[in-house]
């Protein structure tokens, strides 16, 4: 069977090849089919052979005039398949920018496809994860393409063969050492023999990819810039816009996530209790303030606020933005301002009630009642909370203006 490409010859595309038998095909129809391209070939520097795929690529580029960039990297710690990946395509879109064009192509094919799933299904991952890989992926500015996502490697083997392709076997591939290599030699022939499985996972994939980008607009559209949520809101989207909407929370702030955790999560908004503080990681917190869920950010330099002060004045002159009329018939001076205490109470015409239960009947979140600012005359009577309480019980024969800085 032949391999066709569906490129245009008026693009310019950035072509990763390692010298293995798939980009060296992809190499080869390239060439046959006109396109404009230049080639990027990464050495890893982890087998002394590694010199040989380096020369058989720009001998290929030298031979049909397409430009060659020859990267070595030096990949020091970490996990190495996911680090050298991650180095690669940093490196790939550099390149990409060099040449005004958006466009990278690797040579991956439906059997990496097959791995891939394979690969999330067995460490766990979500929708958009067990989709694995498309044709076409837009990440930022660049389009990832992958031209031989719909043939199998028995197919590019056998244009290999065919048309007596050179390329370099990467004799890593065949060993165990990485799990997977044990999906590709073990897992995969055994799936093949009971049915047309490369065909069901391609099939699996496409379906995943549409669901998860139709759940992944649907939490777009509902979660605001600053992570931030109305309960009652989130209350009436579908379960699995729900999740995803706390996956893409976990994404947002670079957080690793797992299924417990966000269920764990869904879990905690859905309880009754009106305040919550969840440990999202060391730098961040989910707060849950009755109807209103957002993210804080642990900021161990943060300070009180120091800054506020109170003034008071027998009249309006030069009074700051914050200030209030309180009329009275005895106050024991002097006046302070403090932070709220255990014990406090609020007087009202009707009786008094206590501080904390007048936040719980206000709806005041948890993380905001400590910030409060409490005015309070020298016996302890509250006159004003700026904002929420405003003491009327104190009569009416003088005057004095309180007034606070923010
Ligand atoms: N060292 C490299 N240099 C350039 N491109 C690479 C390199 N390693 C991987 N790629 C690109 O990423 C694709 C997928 O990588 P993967 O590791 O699955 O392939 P491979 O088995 O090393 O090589 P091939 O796909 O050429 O047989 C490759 O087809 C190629 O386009």
């Amino acid at each position: 069977m032949a391999l066709k490409l569906k490129l245009d010859s008026t693009k310019l595309y950035v072509l990763a090849v390692s010298g293995g038998v798939d980009s060296m095909v992809l190499f080869d129809l390239f060439v046959k089919h006109n396109l404009n391209f230049v080639v990027v070939h990464f050495n890893h520097q982890k087998r002394a052979e590694s010199i040989l795929d380096h020369e058989l690529v720009e001998s290929m580029c030298t031979l049909h005039h397409i430009p060659y960039h020859y990267i070595k990297l030096k990949i020091k710690n970490g996990n190495f398949q996911e680090v050298s990946r991650n180095a690669r395509y940093k490196n790939l879109e550099f390149i990409a920018e060099q040449y005004h064009t958006p466009y990278i192509v690797t040579a991956h094919h439906l059997d990496d496809l097959a791995e891939t799933i394979m690969m999330k299904l067995i460490r766990g991952s979500n929708l958009l994860g067990y989709a694995a890989m498309q044709e076409v992926t837009h990440i930022d500015k660049f389009i990832y393409l992958k031209p031989l996502l719909n043939y199998s490697k028995e197919e590019i083997s056998l244009y290999q063969q065919t048309h007596q392709i050179k390329f370099y076997e990467d004799h890593t591939n065949l060993e165990d050492t990485y799990s997977r290599n044990r999906v590709r030699h073990h897992l995969i022939p055994l799936l093949k023999e009971e049915n047309d499985v490369l065909t069901h996972l391609k099939n699996f994939s496409k379906q995943s990819y549409l669901a998860a980008s139709y759940i992944r607009k649907e939490s777009n559209n509902f979660l605001s810039k600053d992570l931030s949520f109305h309960l009652s809101s989130f209350d009436a989207l579908h379960d699995a816009v729900k999740m995803d909407v706390i996956s893409l929370i976990f994404e947002s702030l670079k957080i690793d996530k797992t299924f417990k955790k966000i269920e764990t999560i869904l879990a905690q908004l859905k309880s009754i209790k009106p305040n919550i503080n969840i440990t999202l990681n060391k730098h961040y917190h989910m707060i849950k303030a009755y109807d209103f869920v957002y993210i804080e950010h642990i900021d161990k330099n943060k300070t009180r606020n120091d800054e506020n002060c109170l003034m008071i004045s027998h009249n309006k002159v030069d009074l700051p933005k914050i200030w209030v009329e309180l009329c009275y018939n005895k106050l024991d001076f002097p006046i302070q301002l403090r932070k709220r205490k255990p014990g406090d109470r609020l007087s009202f015409t009707y009786g008094s009630k206590k501080l904390k239960d007048y936040l719980i009947d206000k709806k005041i979140a948890i993380s905001d009642r400590n910030n409060l600012n409490v005015v309070v005359d020298s016996s302890g009577t509250i006159l004003w909370i700026p904002g929420l309480y405003l003491n009327e019980t104190l009569g009416s024969e003088h005057k004095i203006y309180l007034s606070i800085k923010e």
